[in-house]
């Protein structure tokens, strides 16, 4: 299957958040009546070119209506879905074939209705060993991982892991006080080095930095490790170089953001550790690349499920968008390695 479609119906009110919804295998369109579709494991699927559009959804409230973004998927995909069966492409870090536990594995869509639509792929590196990941292109022309690409890792940390560290977090947040005098500091945003978190929360970080991501590089990416680190291997045994207080735990209560900047660093590693139903709101967003600061406002919103590794590199810009409700945990670091 391939080609994407979209359809336009009217739609009054206030605008919900983003749903997916599968073209029929035609490439038709579904009836608002599915717009409550969940994306499938999209492992092994191509996903088009998706026109982000709304029309009148009867599955909310009256009045409202829900951005809808209709995409095609290779068949497989669909069937294994349906059957539930496991969906090929994804390997554990055992190496074997699992499902990813990130059910969606991203929801994107643009700020903007009529922006042109990013292209989401899977992708997956050359190496025998090479892992599945995800690529989004957030504008053309991308090149992966350097340009208008923002790669997503599922299942880079397990959930006990996210607990742990949201757990650690919020107990040093309720005896420590917001950094009103940094940059990026409202009261609705606490940032919480890792540092400052405890052994087993430090631990836990590098293990997560250095095993997985470095690791991730050295697999699927040797030539951006080549060109970043001046090595494709042995990236652990080169020292990280941090900015001030992180790695750390971004913790974001109601009205918490962080506004548009870039990080300045070889890699960023953003995870999100909470549950969905933790917050409203929230969601990273990526501006395209080399075109001035949010010139055009063409913004990409990712909002990937909890453990899912979001990696960019420095120049990206991007923003920690507003939360709505509840407690949003990020963990988040971008670094440079350095021979010691
Ligand atoms: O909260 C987010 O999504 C982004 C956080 C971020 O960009 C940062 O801490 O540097
Ligand atoms: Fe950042």
């Amino acid at each position: 299957m391939d080609g994407g479609g979209a359809a336009r119906a009217a739609g009054k009110g206030p605008v919900r958040g983003p749903k997916w919804a599968l073209l029929g295998p035609r490439g038709e369109p579904p009836g608002p009546e599915q717009c409550t579709f969940l994306p499938p494991p999209l492992s092994g699927a191509q996903v088009s070119d998706a026109v982000p559009t709304s029309f009148q959804c009867s599955c909310l409230e009256r009045g409202a209506h829900c951005d809808v973004i209709y995409y095609s998927v290779a068949a497989d995909a669909v069937s294994a879905t349906a059957s539930g069966s496991p969906c090929s492409g994804f390997l554990s870090r055992g190496g074997e074939r699992c499902q990813p536990t990130a059910r969606s594995v991203i929801t994107t869509y643009y700020g903007r209705a009529n922006e042109k639509s990013p292209r989401m792929q899977t992708a997956r590196g050359d190496g025998a060993q090479a892992q599945s990941y995800y690529e989004v292109q957030t504008a053309a022309p991308s090149r992966p991982f350097f340009e208008n690409s923002v790669l997503l890792i599922p299942d880079l940390v397990s959930r006990a892991e996210c607990h742990s560290l949201i757990e650690v977090a919020d107990r040093h947040a309720s005896v420590t006080s917001v950094d009103s005098s940094s940059s990026f500091a409202g009261t609705c945003l606490h940032r919480l080095p890792v540092c400052e978190l405890g052994l087993e929360a430090e631990a836990l970080s590098f293990n997560i930095l250095r095993d997985r991501v470095l690791h991730f590089f050295e697999l699927n990416l040797p030539e951006a490790a080549e060109s970043l680190f001046g090595q494709r291997s042995n990236l652990g045994r080169l020292a990280f170089s941090h900015s001030r207080a992180e790695p750390a735990v971004n913790r974001y209560t109601a009205g918490g953001e962080f506004s548009i900047h870039h990080d300045a660093h070889s890699v960023t590693v953003n995870v999100l550790l909470s549950e969905p139903d933790a917050f409203l709101g929230g969601g990273t967003a990526f501006w395209p690349q080399g075109r001035g600061s949010s010139a055009d406002g063409a913004e990409v919103v990712l909002q990937p499920p909890r453990g899912v590794g979001v990696v960019f590199n420095g120049h990206v810009e991007h923003a920690g968008r507003p939360v709505l409700s509840g407690v949003r945990h990020v963990f988040v670091s971008s670094f440079n390695l350095v021979r010691e």
